[in-house]
């Protein structure tokens, strides 16, 4: 991450009457970055945001952006920050006119406006005769291209994002995820983003927040979120996951209930009398035939197969009733029916410790 942060978020808190909404929020966000809050509804995104922008106060703490404090700095006189919302837009008025809304308010001449709006039709990659189109003869996804054309024309240092593709339907999403991306990348921008979809956060971000009941759980690059929560609740939030309560004894030997451990076998992060979980995620769990050899291994009754499109998820039910599953891409599937005894396997460099000792 290079350059100073260019918003600051400093012991933040916001509380509604009793409820304390956002609890002692701190974070930097980089110049340029595609920075993503997720987390589940009630977590206190919006909440955030709408300190961020200005449209509520924050109880305590501070904002700043570059060397000034903007927390006491009304909606208005904080030009630098905008926030997109598609249903925002003037449907009455032509995608042109609704582009050209911000320079209008700069007063800026209608020769001038018209070119940067047709730049900005470029950018967005619309077709120029979209100048003239009306607002309500444009599909969804033109909308949202426009919107942020509109963004864009504010020319803020910072654009935020509330969950503006939560409404379109799964292709449309994913076409507007990677323009987004694209989008961020031709145009140097600092965006916020916030959303509930993690799928959605992994495909643009360059680092991700995870929430949780008004606090960050974790904020790191979206590989590492994956590969190394720090707690039970990330992990689950990154997808499906297997999490395996173990504990070190007196030497420090991991011990499992429902795992086989290989004698020698050490779970980094994990010290003497410490416990903890051991995540594995689906795929890197192996069906075990004769010969192979595993750090942990584990067998069960095979409860159930369900195809994801290119790959097949197993549910493997072990004694203690908990469940395991395992992925695998179509063409490695496993046969097996349902019922049958199978033995599973996995190695420490596919494992990851998160220790729960304090
Ligand atoms: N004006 C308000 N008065 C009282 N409580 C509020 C107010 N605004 C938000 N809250 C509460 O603060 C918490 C966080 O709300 P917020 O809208 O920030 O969550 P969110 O993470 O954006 O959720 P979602 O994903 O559902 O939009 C919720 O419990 C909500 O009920």
């Amino acid at each position: 991450m290079q350059g100073s942060a260019l918003l600051r978020l400093r012991n933040v808190v916001k509380r509604f009457g009793e409820f304390t909404a956002l609890d002692n929020v701190g974070l930097d966000i980089q110049e340029g970055e595609f920075f993503t809050i997720v987390g589940p509804s009630g977590s206190g995104k919006s909440t955030l945001i709408r300190l961020l922008v200005g449209m509520d106060d924050v109880t305590e703490g501070e904002i700043w952006l570059r060397d000034g404090r903007i927390d006491q700095t009304p909606a208005n006189l904080r030009p630098t920050c905008m926030v997109f919302q598609s249903l925002a837009l003037f449907p009455h008025l032509t995608v042109g006119k609704n582009i050209e809304f911000p320079l209008k308010l700069r007063k800026e001449p209608p020769d001038q406006r018209r070119r940067r709006a047709l730049e900005l039709l470029d950018l967005l990659r619309l077709p120029r005769d979209y100048y003239d189109k009306r607002i309500s003869q444009c599909s969804g996804g033109e909308r949202q291209r426009v919107a942020l054309a509109r963004a864009l024309a504010f020319d803020p240092e910072i654009l935020f994002f509330d969950e503006p593709l939560s409404a379109l339907d799964y292709r449309l999403r994913k076409t507007l995820e990677k323009e987004l991306k694209d989008l961020h990348a031709r145009t140097g921008k600092t965006f916020v983003y916030i959303t509930h979809s993690l799928e959605e956060a992994m495909v643009m971000s360059d680092r991700i927040a995870i929430m949780k009941e008004g606090r960050f759980e974790q904020i790191a690059v979206a590989d590492e979120i994956y590969g190394r929560p720090v707690t039970r609740f990330v992990a689950e939030f990154m997808g499906e996951v297997n999490l395996f309560a173990v504990t070190a004894g007196a030497e420090g030997a991991p011990a499992s209930d429902a795992l086989d451990i290989r004698t020698g076998t050490s779970v980094q992060g994990l010290s003497a009398g410490g416990y903890g979980l051991l995540m594995v995620r689906p795929e890197y769990v192996r069906f075990a035939t004769g010969g192979d050899t595993y750090d942990f291994t584990l067998s069960g009754i095979l409860h159930g197969e369900y195809a994801l499109g290119s790959r097949i998820q197993y549910e493997i039910e072990l004694p203690s009733g908990e469940m395991v599953t395992v992925e695998k891409l179509r063409e490695e599937r496993f046969e097996a029916s349902e019922g049958a005894q199978v033995n599973l396997g996995f190695n420490t460099d596919a494992t990851h410790f998160i220790s729960e000792a304090s």
